[in-house]
């Protein structure tokens, strides 16, 4: 098969490298699509404007990273022509202007800063003739955003580039934009202010016909285009991925000799836009940094779900207190667990010791009310032997001995006796204590949880609780929302507590009916999770055919909206209700920031590391 002409054009207007091919004598035969956008013989912006040249009159607004280079050799007396006073701008400088072409020396609103200075970007607002023009150069972006009441034109650099967009003195429309800088159309901002005619864009775009013309016609003369035409004419050269800079554009190049039967026939290069591959790779980059962002998310949802499986709920607040439990598993620092009865604080002590320690370290309990004082000193730290009347004769390990290299955790800590709250401070302080009745200073490693249902602030102000054990204790707070705060969860606690229950109670597995869930849906659950279990299982053993019905459920009276009343933050503690609305405060200001941090904390008037310090601390993602 034999391809014509128009075939291998089609084909080459198909790759995604620009490809260019000459003979022997210079003269481009193929110069396929991608090549003609690459060096700007076409533009795809949406913006056209007929063809023309800049006159008196005409508003100019330009910005330029590096002025000298890559913009047609401009400099401060071709800036003065639109009314930049003379004196302003050095070779080098960034400068961004705005002005009138003619205006009056110092008519012009200039920015400039020397290269010796590092900065993120250059931006500038300012109006003329009623236009609001803005502009800046974003270095770290590598891009020039000009932007013209609503019309932005954003130009992406390599290295350096100047960039332009003008209105037509009289009528006040666009007149001409850059859209590939220094390109093969010679419209470089010196050019263009010394008043060399651009061509039009859109439909005013008249056919820039490259193929018949010599190669030097449309590109400058540069060490490649001087090997690519000495390649052409017979020079035994060629390349492959070769950085060279064409008509102020950085490109990947490749240089191929074409024979034909021991002739040379012309050459190829092939040409990529490193500006374009740059930015690729920086996408591809961004999202592989999204992806592996999203992906570790993930894990750690999944291992927060995991972990503390067996505490059940998916409301924002138990998702919110696993998230907590999961940090509080990393570290070691004393825990204190607070909450209304049966939310399940000593579930959660046991599930974060599990989560944190080694699976041999010791899990101790203590309920601190449930022990008569007299015999909680001596159950707690031990006594040696003929400390008292009855003490065995061997003497007696405590609980801070077994649980040495685990936990200990204390329940109903508000209940503990002021004098043992003394000797308690001691050993969290000095990890070391001394049995009842002992001189011999004994040392463990244990880590602390504490749980209480009572306002130990309340105690403290009351005089029960010692302020300085409050603050050893309360080092990293967690309280368990009620059930009746996550009524949303009572569906999936019923759906996975039953089958353990009917287990348990030796019965077939049984259901509820959408009757008796409403019913449990609507009770405001003053005994929370452990409540909620007791109904159940009483309905169990009532039930006896395959559903339990709503009568079966045998919930306390409703006392109106009396409990309503009573609640948190009441019965939290002070530092966790200021921690929590803490949380919400930030997380109502990125939601009104629509995610932005920098404006979250600018909002909240709070600096960088606070405000992640305090973002790390919520969770917030
Ligand atoms: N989120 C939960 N998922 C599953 N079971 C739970 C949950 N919360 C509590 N429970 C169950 O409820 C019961 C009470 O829990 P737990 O004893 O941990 O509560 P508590 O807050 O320590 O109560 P108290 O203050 O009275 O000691 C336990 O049987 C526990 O398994």
């Amino acid at each position: 098969m034999k391809f014509h002409e128009t075939d291998v054009r089609l084909f080459t207007d198909m790759m995604m490298e620009g490809f260019i091919f000459i003979d022997p004598q210079g003269i481009i035969r193929l110069y396929n699509q991608k090549a003609k956008e690459i060096f700007g013989v076409v533009y795809h912006q949406p913006h056209e404007h007929p063809p023309g040249q800049l006159v008196t009159g005409d508003l100019v607004i330009l910005a330029d990273n590096c002025l000298g280079e890559d913009d047609g050799g401009l400099n401060a007396s071709t800036l003065a022509l639109m009314g930049v006073a003379p004196g302003t701008v050095r070779q080098g400088d960034a400068v961004i202007a705005a002005g009138i072409m003619g205006g009056a020396p110092g008519s012009a609103k200039v920015l400039v800063h020397s290269p010796e200075v590092q900065r993120q970007s250059l931006e500038m607002t300012t109006t003329l003739k009623k236009h609001r023009l803005q502009a800046a150069i974003h270095y770290q972006q590598k891009k020039i955003c000009l932007q013209v009441d609503d019309h932005l034109f954003e130009l992406p650099y390599n290295s350096a580039i100047g960039h332009l967009v003008a209105l037509d003195g009289a009528a006040g429309t666009l007149k001409f934009y850059q859209e590939r800088g220094y390109s093969v159309r010679n419209e470089a901002l010196r050019q263009l202010l010394e008043g060399s005619p651009f061509r039009g864009k859109g439909r005013h775009e008249a056919h820039l016909d490259v193929l018949g013309k010599h190669l030097t016609e449309i590109h400058e003369p540069s060490d490649v285009i001087r090997e690519f035409l000495e390649t052409a004419a017979g020079r035994p050269l060629g390349y492959c991925d070769h950085f060279a800079e064409i008509n102020g554009r950085q490109t990947l190049c490749s240089l191929f000799p074409v024979d034909r039967d021991g002739y040379r026939q012309g050459a190829v290069l092939k040409v990529e836009d490193v500006t374009e591959m740059k930015k690729a790779l920086q996408e591809r980059d961004e999202a592989l940094r999204s992806l592996e962002m999203a992906e570790n998310r993930l894990k750690a949802q999944t291992a927060v779900t995991v972990t503390f499986a067996a505490i059940m709920g998916e409301s924002p607040e138990i998702l919110h207190t696993r998230r907590l439990a999961m940090k509080a598993a990393a570290n070691k620092s004393t825990v204190l667990l607070l909450g209304e009865s049966g939310t399940g604080k000593n579930l959660l002590a046991k599930a974060i010791h599990e989560a944190g320690s080694d699976p041999q370290a010791p899990f101790v309990q203590i309920n601190c009310g449930s022990i008569p004082e007299n015999l909680l000193e001596s159950e707690l730290f031990g006594y040696e032997k003929g400390a008292f009347t009855g003490a065995r004769d061997e003497g007696k390990q405590g609980l801070f001995e077994l649980a040495d290299g685990g936990t200990l955790l204390l329940d109903e800590i508000g209940e503990l006796p002021l004098a043992l709250q003394v000797k308690m401070l001691q050993v969290l302080q000095h990890k070391s204590f001394y049995r009842v009745g002992g001189n011999e200073k004994r040392e463990v490693q244990v880590r602390i949880m504490a749980a209480t249902n009572r306002n130990l602030e309340e105690e403290m102000l009351q005089g029960r609780f010692r302020e300085d054990l409050y603050y050893r204790i309360n080092v990293f707070p967690i309280w368990m929302p009620p059930l009746r705060k996550r009524q949303g969860d009572i569906e999936l606690l019923v759906r996975e507590l039953l089958p353990r229950i009917c287990r348990e109670a030796g019965v077939a597995e049984k259901r509820i009916s959408a009757e008796g869930l409403q019913k449990l849906m609507e009770y405001h659950w003053p005994g929370n999770v452990r409540e909620l279990e007791n109904i159940l299982e009483r309905a169990v053993h009532l039930c006896e055919g395959p559903v339990l019905l709503s009568g079966q459920l045998m919930v306390a009276p409703q006392q109106g909206k009396a409990k309503e009343a009573v609640e948190e933050p009441g019965d939290k503690s002070l530092k966790v209700a200021l921690m929590e609305r803490e949380a919400e405060l930030i997380r109502e200001a990125l939601t009104r920031c629509e995610g932005s941090r920098r404006q979250a904390m600018q909002q909240l008037g709070i600096g960088k590391t606070q405000f992640y310090e305090k973002m790390k601390l919520h969770g917030i993602e």
